[in-house]
């Protein structure tokens, strides 16, 4: 007998050979889609009527700081780095392992709530992060920031406690955790520092997640100091390739694509964080039309100011057309496989499709709305009217994190009050 069968559903697989099913079928068992069809004899311990819902992969969130969802709207309208060294940076300071702790099982609640099945983190006390992951359910590829900032100890210390981390935490929690390393940007980690990274994370065999121009500071900045932009610093080390999973890239030109491009690096577009710190707008569709993987990241709350995907989705499908004049460019379907497939090919390639022998990794999106009424197009609907909160039931690794609307395994109240009281106390010991 199967774990879970799916039934009545609008089956949106994303898998261009089977396109959609309506009234489909989806049967999950140990962890993976075992059976995708019109119809079906299998029988299994939990059914799911999925009857006015959309079952489609999970969303996959390539970019975030998800113990941010401590610092939601505490520094708000402000440059970049002035952001960063007078108000996040200071707080970072003087937060707790706990805090970290309480923060991530917040984001890990909103993201389930809200459709994302799997995301990429970099920040700090990793090792809540990856225990608020365990607890919640979610897949997610986590890394140590490590910031050198002139300071070759700290940037030694970072390594270590990045090392640390990838080994510990590798294959954890059934499997769905992946640990990386996260060198946090090339104008905060000095080139020999990158270098040294790179070298330690193929002998670990692990990824790199790194922040890549996203501010024209930091392009000025590189190219003063070493002559040339920072993608041909980083190509010129040996650094780029499939492994490395590159936030913004906001400030990359035609031969940065180019070299983008050669190496198959994975690109995480941020377009809400860009928009609100007003970094810029990345030419994402000239990335995606050289046919670079270009996948969507919420960033942090403290940019954003939530996790939900679907508002990351809907806002990149229309910068990119009043950035063009042109409303043919990212349309749905395109906007769609960036939240899904291409996010997964980025961070687990056996997810974000529906099709037998994939992950288990999936959402229904409730379309009884009156937002949602009438349906000429799921997929429209899916990027231009829909909402996180649509959503009503999550599943990762075949196993339901929210059923109808109630997340099973964490205290929804708890983890807030909680976090709440935790963000009171923190904000009384900065004092800015
Ligand atoms: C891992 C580090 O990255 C910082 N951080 C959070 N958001 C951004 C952003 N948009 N750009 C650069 N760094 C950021 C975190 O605050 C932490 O210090
Ligand atoms: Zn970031």
């Amino acid at each position: 007998m199967a774990d879970i069968l799916i039934k009545n559903a609008y089956v949106l697989t994303m898998d261009p050979d089977l396109g959609d099913l309506k009234n489909g079928t989806v049967v999950i068992e140990n962890g993976r889609i075992t059976e995708i069809g019109k119809e079906t004899n299998e029988n299994a311990e939990t059914i799911i009527d999925a009857k006015h819902s959309v079952v489609m992969p999970g969303l996959v969130n390539t970019h975030t700081h998800a113990a941010t969802t401590l610092f939601r709207g505490y520094a708000d309208d402000m440059q970049l780095a002035e952001w960063l060294e007078r108000c996040i940076w200071p707080a970072e300071a003087k937060v707790t392992a706990e805090d970290i702790y309480k923060g991530s099982l917040l984001a890990c609640l909103e993201m389930i709530k809200s459709g994302t099945t799997s995301f990429a983190d970099m920040y700090f006390f990793m090792d809540e992060t990856a225990k608020a992951v365990e607890l919640s359910g979610l897949r997610a590829s986590l890394s140590h920031g490590l910031t050198e900032l002139g300071n070759k100890e700290k940037g030694d210390n970072d390594l270590k406690e990045g090392r640390r981390f990838v080994r510990a935490w590798q294959g954890a929690a059934e499997g769905r955790i992946e640990t990386m390393y996260g060198p946090h940007a090339p104008n905060t980690c000095s080139e020999e520092y990158l270098a040294k990274v790179r070298e330690e994370a193929s002998r670990d065999g692990a990824r790199i997640h790194i922040h890549l121009l996203e501010t024209e500071a930091e392009l000025t900045e590189v190219k003063e100091k070493y002559g040339k932009c920072s993608v041909r610093l980083l190509d010129d080390i040996g650094f780029l390739g499939p492994h490395v999973l590159a936030a913004h890239c906001v400030w990359v030109s035609d031969s940065d694509m180019e070299i983008l491009r050669k190496r198959g690096v994975n690109i995480s577009h941020n377009v809400i964080s860009n928009m609100k710190l007003a970094s810029g707008i990345a030419p994402v569709h000239k990335m995606l039309e050289k046919g670079i993987n270009v996948s969507l990241g919420t960033d942090g709350c403290a940019s954003n100011n939530n996790l939900d995907l679907f508002e990351e989705m809907k806002t990149a499908a229309l910068l990119h057309k009043v950035n063009t004049f042109d409303p043919t460019v990212l349309p749905a379907r395109q906007v769609l496989e960036m939240g899904t497939v291409k996010g997964a090919k980025a961070l687990d390639p056996e997810t974000g499709m529906l099709k037998a022998g994939k992950k288990a990794d999936l959402i229904l999106v409730d379309m009884r709305k009156p937002h949602l009424t009438p349906c000429f197009d799921v997929a429209s609907h899916l990027v231009y009217s829909a909402k996180g909160s649509d959503v009503r039931t999550t599943i990762v690794n075949g196993k339901i994190l929210m059923d109808d609307y109630k997340v099973l395994a964490l205290d929804e109240q708890k983890v807030m009050e909680e976090t709440q009281k935790a963000v009171e106390e923190l904000v009384s010991r900065v004092n800015i």
